[in-house]
This record gives structure tokens, sequence and C-alpha cells, in this order.
């Protein structure tokens, strides 16, 4: 099997280190970020890295005892570009010095200017006629003396020592971080920092679909395997090239608990058996879990009632596959990274979500987690290599809980009818705008209220209704989206005129933090 050169990313506990990752891959370099603590020795010997970025991190280094990778790093001969704290690390390591405080915080935008000498690692800087470039800026402390063998190559006003190198070694170390959007020229500094360390961009969905396909067939030789299919993103293309790889030997199961939107259920199965001639078991499961939720308000016993009932079912499934012996799941890269995180902590529970893992242990089978490796948009470009229609590929999230959770208080079928209208209404609306995909998800929430109106010079007493539509880059922060005047309006008057026990539609304009994105 081909192995592809390696770039290793060393966690020094920055915000930021899942953005290196990102601009890597995007540059067809295959990296993987590992958190210094783990970065020994004999780590290093085994990763054989051909290039080694260092992340920036909270920790001061003029602190004893604060993180350091091992020494042996430097002698590798391979290149290493040092960020922030990374750069503080190396110029320490190395002989050069570093101070706390003084004045020369900066955070933010700021500007270096290049010094006399040209680097390889800026060409493409510096040339839009200012003689500067925005960069952004995130550090207390600075280098004050930098290590013998470097020479400085760009200043700015709070980091003299802004771009450092020793070009010899090719050790690089810059301040400020190129990975994020406020240093428009970043991508430029990963593009020649990589091809300085002779990457050769073997890291394409096209390679990684053969190379994953051989893996799952070794994997599971002559077994059956089984997967939970949600018709979302991950799971859909996790089941697709499974199905590629060993055909007939996967099962999948798709549960309608009687939370789906309209006509979901029909169009995963649809698409998945009729299109891709998967084997897909439809659990028709709605009166369990509708007949269990009855009476239930409180979000977080909806949460667990639905979440121990998925469990069920899916073991009930699973039980009736002769010879299973593997579960298929579409863990994703960051859902690796948060679970070996740095900078983990005591964190609250604000919501108990919802997905399959736990089960594996609980039914004894072995896990096959073919997208663990790739972040969603990678997976987004597999799916698209693996034929799935874009509609798949680009759809909204949609929770495991599904309606349940954008029914606040009691569900009745009832409610559960009247806001499956709704929300088919504002999707149209929104798609019909040409919104959908600048849109990272939207919904309609049926409130437990309802409101006196008059339509037809008659009184209605019906339900009011919310709206939520929000911009995210991976739902852990969200901004709502910023409609205009006019297409609420029209959406408003649609609602209330196209479904029968709506008469009042809100727009909620509230951001995450301090809201969520669902209503429960
Ligand atoms: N109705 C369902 N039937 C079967 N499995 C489900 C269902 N809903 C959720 N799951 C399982 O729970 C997992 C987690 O759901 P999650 O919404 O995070 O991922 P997804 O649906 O695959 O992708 P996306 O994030 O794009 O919605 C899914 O991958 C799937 O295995
Ligand atoms: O698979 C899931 N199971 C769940 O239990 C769950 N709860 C919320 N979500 C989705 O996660 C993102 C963030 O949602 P919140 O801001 O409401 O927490 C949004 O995209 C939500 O739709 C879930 N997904
Ligand atoms: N962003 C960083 O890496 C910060 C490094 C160090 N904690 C400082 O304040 O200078
Ligand atoms: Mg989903």
């Amino acid at each position: 099997m081909t192995q592809h050169d390696r770039l290793l990313i060393v966690d020094f506990g920055s915000q930021v280190t899942q953005l290196i990752a990102r601009r890597l891959r995007e540059l067809n370099v295959y990296c993987e970020i590992h958190p210094y603590q783990n970065v020994t020795d004999a780590f290093l010997q085994d990763f054989a890295p051909r290039a080694i970025v260092f992340s920036g991190g909270p920790d001061s280094v003029t602190r004893d005892g604060s993180p350091r990778p091992p020494k042996s790093v430097y002698d590798m001969g391979v290149p290493i570009l040092g960020i922030c704290y990374g750069q503080q690390v190396m110029m320490q390591d190395l002989g050069g010095r570093v101070e706390a405080g003084h004045g020369t915080a900066e955070f933010g935008r700021a500007w270096v200017t290049p010094a006399e000498n040209r680097l390889d690692l800026l060409s493409g800087w510096f040339l839009d006629g200012t003689g500067r470039e925005q960069v952004w800026m995130s550090h207390g402390d600075h280098v004050s003396a930098i290590a013998p063998g470097f020479e400085v190559y760009g200043t700015s006003p709070g980091a003299p020592f802004a771009i450092t190198a020793d070009v010899s070694r090719r050790f690089y170390a810059v301040q400020f971080h190129p990975e994020v959007h406020h240093t428009p020229n970043g991508r430029t500094l990963y593009e020649n920092f990589v091809r300085e360390a002779g990457f050769q961009g073997d890291w394409t969905m096209d390679a990684y679909r053969e190379e994953a396909v051989q893996r799952i067939r070794d994997q599971i030789g002559d077994k059956k395997v089984i997967c939970a299919l949600s018709g979302g993103v991950d799971s859909s293309v996790a089941a697709a090239l499974i199905h590629e790889a060993v055909g007939d030997q996967l099962t999948c199961v798709f549960v309608d608990h009687g939370l789906l939107r309209l006509n979901e259920a029909e169009e995963v199965v649809g698409m998945f058996r009729d299109h891709m001639n998967l084997h897909v078991i439809h659990a028709q499961e709605q009166e369990l879990f509708l007949g269990e939720l009855e009476g239930v308000s409180d979000p977080e016993t909806k949460r667990k009632i639905i979440g121990r009932l998925f469990i069920e079912v899916f073991q009930k499934y699973a039980d009736g596959i002769e010879g299973a012996e593997f579960l298929a799941q579409g863990t994703l890269y960051p859902d690796v990274i948060e679970s070996v995180s740095f900078s983990g902590g005591p964190s609250v529970t604000i919501k108990s979500h919802h997905n399959v893992g736990g089960l594996p242990e609980k039914m004894g089978l072995k896990l096959v987690e073919p997208l663990r490796e790739l972040f969603k948009d990678e997976v987004r470009a597999l799916g698209r290599e693996l034929g799935l229609p874009d509609s798949f590929i680009g759809r909204h999230p949609f929770p495991g809980p599904g309606l349940a959770i954008r029914c606040p208080g009691e569900i009745t079928r009832e409610k559960l009818e009247i806001l499956r209208k709704a929300d088919a209404v504002f999707i149209d609306q929104i798609r019909r705008h040409g919104l959908y995909d600048d849109i990272w998800q939207a919904f309609v929430a049926i409130l437990p209220v309802r409101t006196v109106g008059v339509m037809g010079d008659g009184r209605t007493y019906d339900f009011a209704c919310a709206l939520r539509a929000v911009t995210s880059v991976d739902g852990m922060t969200a901004d709502y989206y910023p409609f205009s005047h006019d297409f609420l309006g029209e959406t408003a008057t649609r609602i209330i005129n196209e479904v029968k026990g709506i008469n009042r539609c809100t727009y909620d304009i509230t951001s995450k933090p301090p809201g969520t994105i669902e209503w429960e």
C-alpha cells in the first residue's frame, strides 16, 4: 500500500492547531496532529515525518516546566516550522532568549515588514506595493535574542523577530499565525514550506478511495458489517465506501423514529436502496419512539430516551444479521483529535448528544471507521468521488433526535405533523432564493404556545413557530443568518397560508453562544 509523505504537527495547545492541519490538507499534504506529551524520541523515529510544525500554545516558555519537544527533534534533518509558542520554544531550545511582557503584546491584526535578506519561505509575500504584509498575532511573550545560526527576515512593531530562519538547517520560526484567515497570505507560506520539504501533494481523495477500499477489505475479510445510516453526510459516505469495498457483506440500518422531516425516510431509503444498490433495513419504529416519548417534556429526558431506544433498536436488528462482526461508524478526524485533546478540562454538559458511539462495547462488535483521518470537507470530496449526488453531500446536518428537539415541551403527533409541513416550506423558500449553500443549518421549531390571530375575518387560535437559520464552521459557534425583510415576510406569509395549525411566525436572531443552534 502507498505510504504517503507525512507531516507531523506537534500540538502545544493552541486554539487554532486544527487550522494548521486544514491548511496543509488543502495543499494535498498528509499530516497528523499529536499532543506534545506523546511526541517522544521513539514516536519520532516511528512516525518518520518529512517535515514538522510546532503549533502555538497558551503557556509561556519562560515558566519552568512549560511544554517542550524532545531534543532529538532538531537532529532529524527535516524542516521545522515554529509558530508563536512554537517559535519561542525553538529559540529557547537552540540558544536564543524569550522574554515575557514589557509592552510587546500584540493581539489581532499586525503588519510585518521584510528585512534586507530574501527568504524562499516568503516568496509571494510583500508584493502588493505597500511593502508590508498583514498577519495575525496573539502573543504576550516575545523573542528577545535569536538562536545562533538564525537570521531575521521580517519584523513587526511588537515582534522584532517576527520572521526568523536558519536556512542551512531549514528551521523557520514565526511569531504570527499563518494558518488563520486574518493572515491573508498564510497559505503561500505553507505552500513554500511544504515545497521546500519535498512534498509531492500525494494526498487526494481519489488516491484515498482506493487505499481505503483495500484496507476495509483486509479488515473485514469474508465477515459481515452493519452500519447505522442516518442519511447525513458522514454515515452516508462511510456506507458508500464500505459498500464499494465489500458489497453485499454490508447491511445498513436506517431508523425511522417518527421524528424525521417530510419525505426524509423515502429519500434516504430510495437513494441508497434503489440508486446505490445497498442493502438497507428501513426500521419502522415510530410507535416505539413516539409511545415512550408521550407526556415527556424535559429536554434531557427526551434525549436520553431517544439514545436508549436507538441502541435497543439497533441491537435488535444486528442480532438478526447472521455473522455480523463489524460495526461501521462515520467518525471524523476532529472527533479523534478532540478525544485526545491537549487542553481537555472539566466542562459542563449542555446537551447529551446522541450518537451510536458506545454500541460496540455493549454489542461485542469490532469497529470499522474509514473516515477517521478525514475532515468534513474531505469527506464531502470523497462522497463526490463515490458518486453520491450533490443533493446528499451538501445537506445541512440533522441531529439524531430529529424533530424531538425542535418541539420544545411535550411532543404530540399533531405538532410533529404541523412542524414537518412548516419546515418543508421554509427549506423550499431557502432553496428558491438560492441561499441553501450559504447557510450551515436551517429549520423550524414549533413553540408550545397558541396565540390568537385573524384569518378571513375569523378568529384563529393556533401554534406559533420560530424560524432558525445559522452560519457556522463547525457548529461550535454560530451566527444567525441575515435574511432580508422581504424574504422573511414572504416566508411567514407562505407558512401561515400553507400550514394549517400555525398562525404566527417569528425569526430567532440569537447567536451561539449564548444560545445553542437547536432549541433543546
Ligand atoms: N435515524 C437514524 N438511523 C440510523 N442511524 C442514525 C440515525 N440518526 C443518527 N444515526 C447515527 O448516529 C450517527 C451520528 O449522527 P450525526 O448527525 O452526528 O452524523 P451524520 O448524520 O452521519 O452526519 P451529519 O453530521 O451530516 O448529520 C450517524 O452517523 C448515524 O450512524
Ligand atoms: O447527531 C446529533 N445528535 C444530537 O443529539 C445533537 N444535538 C444537536 N446536534 C447538532 O449539533 C450542532 C450543534 O447544536 P447545538 O448548538 O444545539 O448544540 C447542530 O448542527 C445540531 O443539529 C446534534 N447532532
Ligand atoms: N499564541 C501563542 O502561541 C502564544 C504563545 C505565548 N503563550 C505568548 O503569549 O507569547
Ligand atoms: Mg445527522
